[in-house]
């Protein structure tokens, strides 16, 4: 038999090497293809090998919300595969939602997953605690929700700081050269502002006339939308380890967040003891402020500052921007459609005129002066009797501005989509079978645009639809899902509505708005549905 080569003997190597390669590969393209031929019918996102349906998620995620709108209009629930055999299944029914959040609530907490991508931001506060550690702070929360004097409270400041953005557009209005305000910013300082009187009794003074700068709120935007995108970015722990991208911007934020919130627990720690002091002396009232009741109860027991610095970031993110966002929205929306604006102002002008008739309170004019100085007093003076005449009571009989309100968080809410953990197998009233570990989202954006939840006008944006001969209409919560339902409800959603209407009569009482020509409205992904460009807008005086 004839000897091979050397040269013999490294042909056949290669050879088969490459027939080896070949047949991988030919495995490979057979292997993807058989893949992607088996979802022919498939109606969510179609998915690759190992990756899932990452790139069409990652290639959408700037318009993530339209995105699953899109496909949740086809089909009521989709799962949408991630890497590593992981799924999210989104879901815009309202029987799947109501199975989620009341008939089998102990199967979906926020589980795991989500506490790991929020923790930094979050800690163990209520937006990201379950089981025990929860049900105390909502206990604790719910008992200073349901107090008389927090309302009260609330009310004056709420009115106080609506008064000052008022005249901030005010002088906006009243300057010769044409002034762009940016909305969004100016409700987010006034919300903070609030939060932080409410909150915590802390004056922090965002909304003075001259806007001060404020690196809190920057490094809180920043953090924000940092930590949701690790719900789509594998890499995001690798990042962390190496400190780069973003997550080497979120430890920097973070120090700025985390030095502010200290600083407001030392300054009400410094001031309680002052006041306790006061007290053994005197008979001082006491503070009506939520941080107070949770100082109370964390400087006695366990979890000391760390557990106050949760509490106040928690409530920072629960009262600020979803308040913001919302007002923004709807003054939005107010400049696309002019009647809905008219329509609001008659029930505005109608109910001062009633109100102050009743009362016996003689309204000053401010249209009919020549002097500059006088008429900018008269404003002002007008500004704050009609603030004087807005309590819990009087606003809660405002229908249409109350029905405009839920109509901007049908289709912007600030929440858009809330996702739950899976602890047990367990399939929704639709058939969708859900495994543990993974997670369900339930889609508040989707929802509120969906033929067949609020039929063919879905669309359109028109506060008539919540009312019927005048009353307004109550909607299922598993349907209006803004506010989420069950036993996780928001807890400050009557005192969300108080600010939102003290704020919005007031503003669209005395002002026109009108959004700067060309200027682009769209949402940032990030947990709220806030604006990527704020609401430039130019304001003029009724
Ligand atoms: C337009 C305004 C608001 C909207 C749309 C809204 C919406 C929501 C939503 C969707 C949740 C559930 C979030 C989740 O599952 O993680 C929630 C929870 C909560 N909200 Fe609100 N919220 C608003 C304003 C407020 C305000 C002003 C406060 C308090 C100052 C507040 C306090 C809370 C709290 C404490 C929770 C946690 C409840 C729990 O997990 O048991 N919210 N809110």
């Amino acid at each position: 038999m004839e000897e091979k080569t050397g040269h013999d003997q490294y042909h056949d190597d290669s050879t088969s090497s490459l027939m080896a390669s070949f047949i991988i590969v030919c495995a490979l393209l057979s292997w993807v293809l058989i893949h992607r031929w088996n979802q022919k019918n498939r109606v969510g996102p179609k998915t690759w090998p190992v990756i899932g349906a990452a790139l069409e998620q990652l290639r959408n995620y700037h318009r993530m919300h339209d995105w699953l709108a899109d496909y949740l209009s086809k089909t009521r629930t989709i799962t949408v595969q991630m890497p590593f055999n992981r799924a999210t299944t989104y879901t815009a029914d309202p029987a799947n939602v109501e199975h989620i959040l009341r008939t089998n609530f102990p199967n979906y907490p926020k589980g795991a997953m989500y506490h790991s991508f929020m923790e930094v931001l979050l800690g163990d506060g209520i937006f990201n605690a379950d089981g025990e550690a929860w049900r105390k702070q909502r206990k604790t929360a719910s008992l200073e929700f349901a107090s008389k004097n927090l309302r009260e409270f609330s009310t004056t400041v709420f009115r106080e700081y609506a008064v000052k953005l008022a005249l901030i557009l005010s002088d906006a209005s009243s300057s010769s050269t044409r002034v762009v305000l940016d909305g969004q910013d100016l409700f987010m300082r006034m919300t903070l502002d609030s939060i932080c009187k409410v909150g915590f009794g802390v004056e922090i003074g965002t909304l003075l006339p001259e806007l001060p700068e404020n690196g809190f709120a920057r490094a809180f935007d920043a953090a924000n939308a940092i930590v949701t995108l690790r719900f789509i970015d594998p890499l995001w722990r690798l990042k962390r380890l190496l400190r780069v991208g973003s997550e080497a911007l979120l430890s920097e934020s973070m120090r700025i967040i985390d030095d502010f919130t200290y600083a407001v627990i030392r300054r009400r720690k410094a001031e309680m003891l002052e006041e306790e002091e006061e007290e053994e002396k005197e008979d001082t009232p006491k503070r009506h402020d939520i941080l107070s009741r949770f100082m109370d109860q964390y400087l006695r027991e366990e979890g000391g500052e760390k557990g106050l610095r949760d509490v106040v970031l928690n409530f920072v993110i629960a009262g600020r921007d979803t308040t913001a966002t919302t007002l923004s929205w709807f003054v939005y929306m107010l400049t696309l459609h002019p009647p809905v604006a008219e329509r609001l102002h008659r029930e505005l002008a109608d109910f001062e005129e009633r109100e102050a008739k009743e009362k016996n309170v003689s309204l000053v004019s401010y249209h009919e002066s020549d002097d500059e100085n006088s008429t900018e007093s008269r404003f002002r003076s007008r500004v704050s009797q009609f603030s004087q005449l807005l309590t819990y009571d009087t606003l809660g009989r405002m229908t249409y501005l109350h029905a405009a309100v839920n109509e901007t968080l049908r289709l912007f809410p600030a929440v858009p989509q809330d996702p739950k953990g899976v602890l047990e197998d367990d399939v929704l009233p639709d058939g969708t079978r859900l495994k543990p570990g993974n997670m369900v989202t339930y889609v508040p954006y989707s929802m509120g645009r969906m033929d067949y939840i609020w039929g063919p006008d879905a669309a359109i944006f028109n506060p008539e639809r919540w009312i019927r001969d005048g009353v307004l209409q109550n909607v299922s919560p598993f349907k209006f899902t803004a506010f989420q339902a069950g036993a996780r409800i928001c807890l400050g959603k009557d005192s969300a509505y108080l600010q939102m209407k003290m704020t919005l009569a007031l503003l669209c009482r005395f002002f026109v708005f009108a959004l700067v020509p060309g200027h682009e409205v769209t949402y940032r992904m990030m947990t709220i549905l806030s604006m990527a460009h704020g609401l430039k807008l130019t304001v003029s005086r009724r």
